[in-house]
């Protein structure tokens, strides 16, 4: 279930989450229930993806889609999103409406609207940028004095995620290019693809760093080292790899946006 649900990115947007709300004040109580409700909503997306990629994955022959291989019903799945759905309804509530709002219709719906037709367009990168963008205001909306987080945790939210974007498609390029999808990545090719994605990643650690006020703390530019080697290993390394470094290089950023 937890592959269907696409478990390593869910998992690593919950831990970002959960960092953020440790950082961002909240209450114990606001802290696990946004959490778990953006860990819900992302189980909303993963399910929901692979059950509408089905027919594609199999014509495709993915062996890392349990769905796909037959090694889980449909029907556990369909129902698994919809307890996930109402779960996430209900955990989003939990933390005030402006924070269940940014959730369910930016973070959450942005994965959905990828999932059903933007994900085949040369806007493929727009929910990325949408979802990752606003998960620190889920976050700092649900805090005891909500409002939007600051510009710079924005833009490097939203950098960070359509570089990931552009590298988790790599793999699936000749895939995804037989069933019709041509997303972003598929329009400018691997090779710029694999650039920008470096790019705008190194972009988000800068963000990071330069976006508080005050003077970076040392760390912070060790930090920042390592995130231009985890960079320069987005675009020598292949298979999922890169994603991995990017999901690296995002856990990096959160330390770096939440220490200051
Ligand atoms: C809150 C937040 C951070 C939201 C994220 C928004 C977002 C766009 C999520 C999409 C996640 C997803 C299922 C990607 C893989 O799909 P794929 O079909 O491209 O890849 P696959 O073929 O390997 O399944």
């Amino acid at each position: 279930m937890l592959t269907a649900a696409h478990g390593g990115p869910a998992l690593a947007v919950t831990v970002i989450t959960a960092l953020l709300a440790l950082r961002g004040g909240l209450q114990p109580f606001h802290a696990i229930a946004v959490t778990a409700a953006v860990f819900t909503g992302q189980l909303t997306i993963g399910w929901g993806n692979d059950l509408l990629d089905l027919a594609r994955d199999r014509a495709v022959g993915r062996a890392d889609k349990p769905l796909a291989v037959g090694s889980l019903p449909a029907g556990w799945v369909a129902r698994a999103l919809a307890v996930a759905a109402v779960s996430c309804f209900v955990l989003s509530a939990l933390v005030g409406w402006r924070s269940a709002l940014v959730n369910i219709v930016l973070a959450t719906g942005a994965g959905h609207a990828y999932n059903h037709g933007l994900k085949a367009t040369r806007w493929s990168w727009a929910p990325y940028a949408c979802g990752f963008g606003t998960l620190p205001s889920v976050v700092t909306l649900a805090g005891p004095a909500p409002g939007w987080a600051p510009w710079w945790m924005t833009g490097a939210g939203a950098a960070l995620g359509v570089g990931a974007h552009l590298l988790n498609v790599l793999p699936d390029l000749a895939d995804d290019e037989r069933t019709g999808v041509r997303g972003l990545p598929h329009r400018i090719g691997e090779h710029r693809s694999r650039v920008l994605a470096a790019v705008l990643l190194t972009a988000a650690s800068v963000l990071a760093v330069a976006g508080p006020a005050g003077s970076p703390p040392a760390w912070t530019w060790m930090a920042l080292a390592l995130v231009a080697v985890l960079a320069v290993l987005t675009l020598c390394a292949r298979g999922r790899a890169p994603f991995r470094a990017a999901v690296t290089i995002a856990l990096l950023d959160v330390a770096l946006l939440t220490a200051g």
